[in-house]
């Protein structure tokens, strides 16, 4: 019997951010391995026109679910939608919702967040401070609350090479980036954020890092542990292998990829890919909220869910596997043939960015132009290089993150834990899993069927063509111009020529001879 299974088994459980990539995986996992909990409340808004409820039908109707329902059959009685918004002060919860919460809650895990790196510094700590402080203040009005898990990042400190599992200090109090948050205007806010992110590359490390230090802050009252994944890709193996919903870390560059829109990119093939799968990091979140509420530790934990120290893989492995993947399992309606490489210098990156990114955009939407249609393909192609701009920042360096407290965590749990809830990554085998990953973009992502393969293939042959005929005629049409206008590349031609003229005479006189 797993203890933690048997552990979360009655408990009334708050999960913010249930909506999300990791919060669904978590309430999954949740209900399937413990059906008898007592109810999962979760913090939903409305969104795109969807109501809480026609949200929550859709995820519990969803594949992810599929499972689950052989397990917990009631499983939409054990969910209970709590309409809030994070964004809100008190988070607009009604107040009959509000004291159902605070005195019904055992554990919490905090997963909501904006993760846009993009995000302006205002709407960042607004979800990623100032809701965890706010949340941290409800959790501490909750009398049956065992533990208080928030999920932070491992890239909170990326400004370091080497992270501990410690919290490390923000040069400003967060209680104070807070309130000048009130009173400063859009347009100073956007004038100090470089200086106050400082050496981070964007405002979603910089406030997650100080998230981390509000909980700190508040852990003299709560039992409270912290969660820091790197970056969180497909399921390994639960509920079944490939499952992912949006298009963070990998996923998009994956689409780009296949699709044919991305050729190169700027990233060392030698930097540690810390990826690591979803449901790692829910069986240890999990693991985690078990620990902390049953041993109570004396100080607050922050366990780092990592591959790199334990079973490192690196960008240039990760590109090839994904490559090899396209050859088996193309994916449909592709605008080039599926190829890329990196780049590591700034010309090269420029160079290949303008032949193989902007020049084909341009060319197609040319073609879109003469056929009438709207051209689409170099603002796709603008936003997509937006994107890889700001990734670029990791996958261009190393870190180090050590997991003594992960590792110590792993040797509490029973064999049977450690089966049901492993987040053991020395065993992940990293050309399967990714393989895996890619199938996954394919059949979840973009929903396409695996009976579409050979259509696709004969697209890409297609494709092939196209590209052979088109080299062929750049040849041509360059070279024309060059003898036009060139007496060497006329003398050039003119020794070809000669010389193939020779040859093919040679070749007929010893075939009449022998005859
Ligand atoms: C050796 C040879 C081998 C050769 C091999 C060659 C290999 C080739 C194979 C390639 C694979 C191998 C390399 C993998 C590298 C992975 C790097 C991962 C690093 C992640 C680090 C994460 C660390 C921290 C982890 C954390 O702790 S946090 C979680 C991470 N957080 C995020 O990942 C949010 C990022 N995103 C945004 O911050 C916003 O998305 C924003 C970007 C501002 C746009 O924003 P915007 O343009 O305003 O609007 P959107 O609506 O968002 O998107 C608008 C349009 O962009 C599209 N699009 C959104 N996203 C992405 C995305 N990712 N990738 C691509 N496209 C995307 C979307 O499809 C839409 O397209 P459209 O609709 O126009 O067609
Ligand atoms: N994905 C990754 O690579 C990594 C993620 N993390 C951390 O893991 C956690 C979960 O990330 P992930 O699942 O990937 O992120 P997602 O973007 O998929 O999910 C974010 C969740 O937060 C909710 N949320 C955002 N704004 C509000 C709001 N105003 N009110 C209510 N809910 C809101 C979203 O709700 P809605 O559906 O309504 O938008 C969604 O459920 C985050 O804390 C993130 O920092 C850490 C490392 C890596």
């Amino acid at each position: 019997m797993s203890m933690i299974a048997a552990f979360y088994s009655g408990k009334s459980i708050l999960i913010t951010g249930a909506t999300g990539f990791m919060g669904k995986v978590l309430m999954e996992k949740l209900l399937r391995t413990s059906p008898d909990l007592k109810v999962v409340y979760i913090l939903v808004r409305p969104k795109a026109g969807q109501t809480l409820q026609q949200r929550v039908f859709q995820i519990l109707n969803s594949k992810l679910f599929e499972k689950v329902k052989e397990f917990c059959p009631n499983v939409h009685e054990k969910i209970r939608a709590v309409s809030a918004d994070l964004n809100q002060n008190d988070f607009a919860i009604s107040k009959e919702d509000l004291q159902e919460l605070l005195s019904c809650t055992n554990i919490v895990f905090h997963c909501a967040a904006t993760v846009r790196f993009d995000d302006n510094l205002r709407h960042a700590v607004q979800l990623n401070v100032t809701a965890t402080q706010q949340l941290l203040l409800m959790a501490s009005q909750m009398p049956k609350l065992e533990a208080f898990i928030h999920i932070s990042t491992a890239f909170a400190n990326c400004n370091l090479k080497h992270i501990d599992e410690v919290i490390y200090p923000c040069s400003v109090e967060p209680k104070k980036i807070i309130d000048s948050m009130e009173w400063l205007d859009d347009a100073i806010i956007d004038e100090i954020t470089p200086k106050l992110i400082g050496d981070r590359p964007n405002t979603y490390t910089y406030t997650k890092a100080l998230g981390e230090m509000v909980v700190q802050q508040e852990s003299e009252n709560l039992n409270i542990a912290i969660v820091r994944p790197s970056i969180v890709g497909a399921t390994w193996q639960e509920p079944f292998p490939g499952w992912v919903d949006n298009l963070n870390g990998p996923s998009g560059l994956i689409i780009a990829a296949g699709k044919g829109f991305l050729r190169s990119i700027r990233a060392t093939p030698m930097a540690v890919a810390d990826l690591i799968p979803v449901d790692t990091v829910v069986n240890l979140t999990l693991a985690v909220g078990w620990y902390t509420a049953v041993h109570r530790p004396k100080s607050t934990l922050i366990y780092h869910c990592t591959s790199g120290n334990l079973n490192p893989c690196n960008w240039g492995k990760m590109g090839l596997q994904v490559l090899a993947t396209f050859e088996k399992v193309p994916f449909e309606r592709a605008f080039r043939r599926p190829y890329a490489d990196f780049t590591t210098n700034n010309f090269t990156t420029h160079y290949w960015n303008a032949v193989s990114h902007r020049a084909p955009a341009i060319i197609y939407d040319f073609y879109l132009r003469l056929t009438g249609r709207k051209p689409r393909m170099t603002k796709l192609m603008n936003r997509l290089l937006r994107t890889i701009s700001m990734l670029e920042y990791f996958i261009n360096r190393s870190w180090e993150w050590s997991t003594y407290n992960t590792e110590m965590l792993m040797s509490e749990l029973s064999p049977e834990d450690q089966r049901v809830f492993n987040f053991d990554v020395r065993q992940l085998n990293w050309l399967e899993y990714i393989e895996n990953y890619v199938l996954g973009v394919k059949k979840y992502l973009l929903k396409e069927d695996m009976a579409g393969i050979p259509e696709a293939r004969q697209h890409l042959r297609r494709l092939r063509n196209i590209h052979y005929l088109f080299n062929t005629a750049l040849f041509l049409i360059v070279w024309r111009l060059l003898i036009a206008r060139s007496q060497m590349a006329r003398n050039v031609w003119f020794f070809i020529v000669s010389f193939c003229y020779k040859f093919l005479s040679y070749f007929r006189a010893s075939s009449t001879l022998k005859a």
